[in-house]
């Protein structure tokens, strides 16, 4: 099977309208991709998307405004998509927020959000119900991988989207399903998520801002690894962990001892 070919593939991404989301977007038109992505924040959207045709050709890109918290305005926004570009290759479940206070939220937009992407994805793409099959990528973290104090609620939105997309790519019906499951791994990127963070948003902060050494990951690194994975000849079950200066492919191993055992992630 040849590697996969971003050229005339269509890409569906959540929170498209700044940060990674935008960034991926950017890297799949200057691959000769097409995009349509989504976003709650309507004007960043659509300077977004003009910013983008103005470069890549505005029949190359579109924006839809939707929340990925609301299942039916989701759905239309992708089958618009579908309607636009005739098709949906690969799903970017990347939308996110980072608020301690709000746990409902937190869980509903980063985990919840990703699981309808990814139910949504599924059924047009499944080869078993006439889809052409395709791929699914969604965006956990560093913190899907390791716990921090900062951040437990969420951590464990990002230890979810992990566990809920490696269990997917363990399908016994793969084959004749025909779409593959992975996530991508980050470490800090500076993006607004990170810039804009109110005291209450993360634990802890006067501590984590002392102990931070402000090694971010730059965008472009995180850009083209995530087209490495992507581009994989088999891209299922992948998990790839991207830090400054390092990217790993990261396997999770069950350690017995004794009478317990204990997940370790193999960094
Ligand atoms: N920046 C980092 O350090 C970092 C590290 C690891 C993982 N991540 C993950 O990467 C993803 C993108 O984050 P980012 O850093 O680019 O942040 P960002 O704030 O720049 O971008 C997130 C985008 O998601 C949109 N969004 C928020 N809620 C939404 C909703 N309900 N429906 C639709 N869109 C919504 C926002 O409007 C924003 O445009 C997130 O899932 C985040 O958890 C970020
Ligand atoms: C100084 C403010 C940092 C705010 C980080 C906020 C959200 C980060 C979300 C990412 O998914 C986290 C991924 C990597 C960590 C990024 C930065 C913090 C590093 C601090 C530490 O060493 O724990």
């Amino acid at each position: 099977m040849p590697e996969f070919n971003v050229r005339d593939k269509v890409f569906f991404i959540t929170g498209g309208a700044s940060g990674i989301g935008r960034g991926l977007a950017e890297g799949v038109l200057a691959r000769q991709g097409k995009v349509f992505f989504i976003d709650v924040q309507e004007e960043a959207g659509q300077e977004a998307q003009n910013e983008l045709a103005a470069t890549y050709g505005a029949i190359n890109v579109r924006f839809g405004k939707a929340d990925v918290t609301n299942r039916e305005g989701f759905q239309e926004t992708f089958n618009l998509a579908v309607t636009i570009f005739g098709k949906v290759d690969v799903m970017v479940n990347n939308a996110g927020i980072v608020r301690e206070t709000r746990p409902a939220q937190v869980i509903a937009v980063n985990l919840l959000g990703a699981i309808y992407g990814t139910e949504i994805a599924m059924a047009h793409m499944r080869k078993d119900h006439g889809g052409r099959g395709g791929r699914v990528v969604n965006i956990s973290s560093l913190y899907g991988l390791i716990e921090s104090p900062f951040l437990p609620v969420y951590g464990a939105t990002k230890q979810g989207i992990r566990s809920y997309t490696q269990s997917l790519s363990l399908s016994p019906k793969l084959e004749e399903i025909g779409v593959e499951y992975a996530t991508l791994h980050p470490d800090g990127v500076q993006t607004s998520l990170v810039l804009n963070v109110q005291p209450g948003d993360i634990l802890y902060l006067e501590e984590l801002t002392k102990q931070f050494e402000e090694k971010y990951l730059q965008m472009e690194k995180l850009v083209d690894a995530f087209f490495q994975l992507v581009s994989l000849e088999k891209m299922n079950g992948a998990a790839l962990l991207v830090k400054h200066g390092t990217k790993t492919f990261v396997e999770l191993s069950l350690e017995e001892k004794g009478d317990t055992f204990t997940v370790k992630p193999r960094l």
